[in-house]
């Protein structure tokens, strides 16, 4: 029952409300498929017996007032309403199983939707704790999971629950006592099975999540690290080490699904052991075999053996979506628990504008941690960057030029202090629109599947891409000339992984067309050149510096040839700036100006 509450959790209300609404069409379709079936020995029995047009008062009835010939009419169109019934049953099943699986694969794509918000709403911090290819295997197989084995499940049961009631009235007209005896001790049967089980299916149920995480970890790991997994010849060590979750998720699948099939074998030999002890001992009490008495008592055992053939599907599938539910209630918290934790934040926003700025950039007093660090990051790091300069970060490894960069950005807000644009303080509310008025040129760039002019205005719908502001980014890039004389279709061109191959020069400037498409302001290159030879690094640069004056420019780096260029350079280590200083006082004469940290 916990476990149905949990699934049911998952739901939102307007969903709830719909399987409320499609329950009433599974029973009826439930019921009509009894009813079709059962129609047939009616017709049967006129058939064979056609005095009963005039005996029964029903048929009587009909037969007069219908104004029929002969019994032969009648019973002509009492076969044809009868094959026009079955039809129409057949109709509302397939309609049924339509409108059911349009709710049960919707919910798939509703779920993966809302979990993608729920992550994407998220602050950039929450993707540095959590592993993505854990978020997606919960987003497209945990959720596939949840519907097929929990709600699919479920609404069999429905289906065969139905059944079970009109076969156990049925039943208990023909014979109460041992209706009521097979029905207890089915009930009692899938009882004690669903209790010996209840440990290991949920037992089963963390390890199929587990596995899962894993194996699409590595999948990942394997395939977007397949240059350096190459390189190290980790290919074999990946395949072995992506082979363990693998087959554990395999047998766990594999049990799982032995522990929801396996009673079935039981209960089917107990069920049919049952039939024949009965029927020996009826036979015994009522004189042996051959007697009249025995006789008299088969056809009443012909119907009970079918009807409890009939029942155990009922028996079977409601026992299946116990289990079902047990086995992915893990799956099911850890949604919720994302569900959860997103549940307070403001829905994602649709475009906002770029919040421009004139005169400077303010760091006062910043200071940052990371969540669950012991340490901040950044300490006091204050610092004063005026429109359309150019100003590089340098500092040794894990100095912190990475995290101010991401402050810089609006990715991360300071835990003290201030960030200033134009001497107001960005608020919490504002980042989004101060996002909108930063490009960023990271080292490898992430190019889609997707055309040269996609790519550029990566994640602007076809319809809304701006021709003008295309060309002019990538003019401006240095890359207009390749793209209109080199690639075979242009704009056009498709790019990335089944695309044309790019140089990582080419890729480079692309990723600058990319960041000045929007038209923003400030532009912070993050060891932008760093992938790029010597000679390939000095034309980027080149063209870089063209952009200072008209941008202000931030350069990450931790080559200071790369940062030569800049109005001013500063320093970070451990955290702390430590100088602000141009390149020759910096790595020229080694005469630099030190500015106090927080001063
Ligand atoms: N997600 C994180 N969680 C906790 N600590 C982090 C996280 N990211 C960085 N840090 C820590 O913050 C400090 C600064 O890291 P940062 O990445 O900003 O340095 P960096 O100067 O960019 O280094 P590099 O040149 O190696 O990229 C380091 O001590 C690092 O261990």
């Amino acid at each position: 029952m916990k476990s149905l509450t949990l699934a049911v959790r998952l739901l939102t209300p307007a969903e709830r409300k719909t399987a409320m609404l499609i329950m009433p069409l599974i029973i009826l379709s439930g019921f009509a498929d009894m009813v079709g079936v059962a129609m047939i020995f009616p017709f049967l029995k006129v058939l064979g017996e056609p005095g009963l047009i005039q005996s029964n008062s029903y048929l009587s009835y009909v037969y007069t007032s219908g104004g029929f010939g002969s019994a032969d009419e009648f019973i002509f169109v009492l076969g044809i309403v009868f094959f026009v019934m079955l039809i129409a049953t057949a109709g509302l099943k397939i309609l049924t199983v339509y409108v059911a699986n349009r709710w049960l694969e919707g919910r798939i794509h509703s779920l993966s939707k809302r979990l993608l918000t729920a992550y994407l709403k998220q602050p950039y911090p929450f993707m540095l704790q959590r592993n993505s290819s854990e978020l997606v295997a919960n987003m497209l197989s945990e959720t596939a999971r949840i519907v097929s084995q929990v709600f699919r499940a479920f609404s069999e049961f429905v289906v065969s629950a139905v059944t079970l009631f009109f076969l156990v009235a049925l039943l208990l007209v023909i014979n109460p006592s041992v209706t009521l005896l097979a029905m207890g001790t089915f009930s009692a049967l899938y009882a004690v099975l669903l209790l010996s089980v209840r440990r290991i299916s949920s037992r089963l149920g963390q390890t199929i999540l587990s596995t899962n995480r894993k194996r699409h970890r590595l999948a990942m790991e394997a395939l977007i690290g397949g240059k350096q997994v190459r390189l190290l010849n980790r290919e074999r060590n990946l395949v072995e080490r992506y082979s363990v979750p693998s087959s554990g998720y395999a047998n766990a699948n594999a049990l799982s699904n032995t522990v929801r099939m396996a009673p079935r074998h039981i209960i089917e030999a107990v069920a049919i052991g049952g039939t024949v002890l009965l029927t020996l001992f009826l036979s015994a009490r009522s004189g042996g075999t051959g007697s009249a008495a025995m006789a008299d008592m088969l056809p009443t055992l012909g119907v009970f053996v079918l009807a409890l053939h009939r029942m155990m599907p009922a028996f079977q599938r409601g026992y299946n979506a116990s289990v079902s539910l047990r086995l992915s209630s893990a799956s099911a918290n850890s949604i919720l628990d994302d569900f959860k934790s997103a549940e307070d934040l403001p829905p994602l926003p649709g475009a906002v504008g770029p919040m421009r700025f004139r005169e400077s950039i303010e760091f006062k007093d910043v200071c940052f941690r990371y969540p669950g660090a012991e340490e901040d990051s950044l300490k006091n790091v204050t610092f004063t960057i005026a429109a359309g300069m150019s100003v590089g970060i340098v500092g040794r490894t894990g100095a912190g030029k990475t995290t101010l960069m991401d402050l810089i950005l609006g990715l991360l807000e300071p835990d003290r202090g201030e960030i200033r644009i134009d001497g107001r303080k960005l608020s919490h509310g504002e980042i989004r629109s101060w996002r909108a008025n930063v490009g960023y040129v990271q080292q490898d760039i992430y190019l889609s599947d997707a055309t040269v002019a996609q790519n550029i205005a990566f994640g602007v719908p076809d319809a809304d891409i701006d021709t003008g502001k295309l060309q002019a980014a990538a003019r401006m890039a240095q890359i207009e000339d390749f793209i209109l004389n080199e690639l075979p279709d242009g704009y056009e061109t498709f790019v990335g992984e089944r695309g044309v191959r790019l140089s990582g020069g080419q890729r480079q400037r692309l990723s600058i067309a990319r960041a000045l498409y929007p038209g923003p302001d400030v532009i912070v290159f993050d060891e932008a050149t760093s992938a790029l030879d010597n000679a390939t690094e000095a034309q980027v640069m080149a063209e870089i510096s063209k952009l200072a004056g008209s941008q202000t420019l931030i350069m990450v780096a931790h080559r200071h040839t790369t940062v030569r260029d800049c109005d001013i350079i500063l320093t970070l280590e451990n955290g702390a700036l430590t100088s602000i200083a141009d390149y020759d006082s910096l790595f020229g004469t080694g005469d630099h100006i030190t500015v106090a940290a927080g001063g």
